[in-house]
């Protein structure tokens, strides 16, 4: 199922129509067929992850999902669905069972570990549900920690308009044990973007924090990630949230089940519920 509805501020980028919109409306004359690989984000085909173990576990069933460039998309589906699985491989943190994953036109399966570790510091950004801040660098410096693992130098102009935007003024040599959750997580959100990755991916990034603080950060995260025509990927529970995106990929049992463009609340909540949420 896939709906439409008006949203005041869609993502600069052009986004990919569900698979079963038919879009009768629109033929997209500017979506060609085959797909400009340039406007291609992170493809995945025919990925399949099992998890060994004495009972293998197959979190991943031939996952197929290509994510446009500056495209802003929320991952749902019930608990164990595979919404972080699918993250970590699509991000490389992980490995893939079985398919094909490319980001930014690399082909992740292809690379060695040093190269994939490489590859992740220098075009994947990531905001974690714990922060993952280190405890003994002030915000400045936790911001900055891409640029220096990457040894890149520092760009004071953008990490300051990203201090700015998010909030952090004043606060840049607290260290993380003096802020509270929204503050950390604002400085994990500044710190995936600072090196401008291709992509950003988010699991569950305001998991740990109250309900209002979560979705005020995470309605900030949205906003600047359009601003910077940034491709994110966010995990989340909060239909609110995930129809804020405008894009939303639902997975069950390890597939997609359904792609949404621009839902309501209300129909993200009700198709989680049909998937049994
Ligand atoms: N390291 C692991 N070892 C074995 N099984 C795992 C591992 N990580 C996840 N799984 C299993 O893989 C399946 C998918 O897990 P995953 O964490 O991706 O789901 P999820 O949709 O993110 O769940 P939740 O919403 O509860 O966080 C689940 O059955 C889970 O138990």
């Amino acid at each position: 199922m896939s709906t439409t509805r008006d949203l005041p501020a869609p993502a600069p980028a052009p986004h990919d129509p569900a698979p079963h919109d038919p879009a009768p409306h629109d033929p997209a004359p500017h979506d060609p067929a085959p797909r400009d690989p340039a406007r291609v984000a992170v493809s995945l085909t025919g990925v399949h992850k099992t998890y060994g173990g004495v009972a293998p576990v197959p979190a991943l069933r031939g996952v197929d999902l290509e994510l446009l460039t500056g495209s802003v998309t929320a991952v749902m589906g019930p608990s164990g669905s595979g919404k972080s699985t699918l993250v970590s491989v699509a991000a490389g943190l992980d490995t893939a069972t079985s398919g094909s994953v490319r980001v930014a036109g690399h082909a992740l399966d292809a690379m060695s570990p040093d190269a994939l570790t490489r590859f992740r510091r220098e075009q994947v950004g990531f905001v974690f549900q714990g922060y993952n801040l280190v405890p003994h660098l002030d915000v400045a410096s936790n911001i900055a920690l891409p640029l220096v693992l990457a040894s890149r130098r520092p760009d004071a102009g953008w990490s300051a308009h990203l201090v700015d935007r998010l909030g952090l003024a004043g606060l840049e040599h607290r260290l993380p044990g003096e802020l509270s959750g929204g503050q950390a997580q604002r400085v994990a959100i500044a710190r995936a973007l600072v090196a401008r990755p291709s992509i950003v991916f988010a699991d569950e990034p305001t998991g740990a924090l109250d309900a209002r603080t979560g979705r005020q950060v995470l309605h900030l995260f949205l906003d600047v990630a359009r601003e910077f025509g940034q491709t994110l990927v966010v995990v989340t529970h909060d239909a609110g949230v995930a129809a804020a995106t405008g894009e939303v990929v639902l997975l069950a049992d390890g597939r997609v089940a359904d792609r949404m463009h621009a839902p309501s609340d209300e129909q993200v909540a009700a198709r989680l519920l049909e998937l049994g949420r």
